[in-house]
């Protein structure tokens, strides 16, 4: 796998929906996925979206591990996230700085829902539907911004 140049605020594509999969099977995409994961892993980050990598598609990692803010934070395998569409968000919601790395050196308060019901299709194309809460919700509505082409403004 290849570590990817990674956009940063004023690029264009970062402010442009994202475009749906159409085969997630075709090997580009799942190239594609595994650059996203080593980028993502070199830039020490806990997600990161397609578009932040030049790819303007429906490709989301979400990676959570405890760290100094979240020290709390769950540990799990980094998640690929095809295609996932947001089914439901709690009124609950919950508050944190965030980071962003198109944003560098950069916190910004972020209100997020506390739980979410999300439905999306694995890099092996299997359909599933997944309720999360807490720091890996956070994520996942942050990156699921990025393919929204919204960004966390400072
Ligand atoms: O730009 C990105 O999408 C990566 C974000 C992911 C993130 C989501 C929600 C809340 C904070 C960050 C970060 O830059 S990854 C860096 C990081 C790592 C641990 C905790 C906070 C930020
Ligand atoms: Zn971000």
């Amino acid at each position: 796998p290849h570590i990817l140049p990674i956009a940063k605020r004023g690029e264009p594509i970062l402010q442009q929906r994202a475009h749906t999969v159409s085969n997630v099977h075709d090997p580009a995409i799942q190239q594609l996925i595994d650059n996203m994961l080593a980028t993502m892993l070199a830039a020490n980050g806990v997600g990161i979206a397609a578009p932040q990598v030049f790819s303007p598609l429906r490709i989301i990692i979400v990676a959570s591990r405890p760290n100094q803010r979240y020290p709390d934070a769950p540990l799990m395998e980094p998640l690929a996230l095809v295609n996932p569409e947001i089914l439901w968000r709690s009124a609950e919601t919950s508050l944190y700085d965030e980071g962003c790395l198109s944003v560098p050196d950069t916190r910004v308060p972020m209100e997020r829902a506390e739980q979410l019901q999300v439905r999306y299709l694995t890099r092996d194309g299997q359909a599933v539907e997944t309720r999360y809460h807490g720091f890996i919700a956070r994520i996942i509505q942050h990156e699921y911004d990025h393919i929204e082409g919204i960004l966390i403004q400072p």
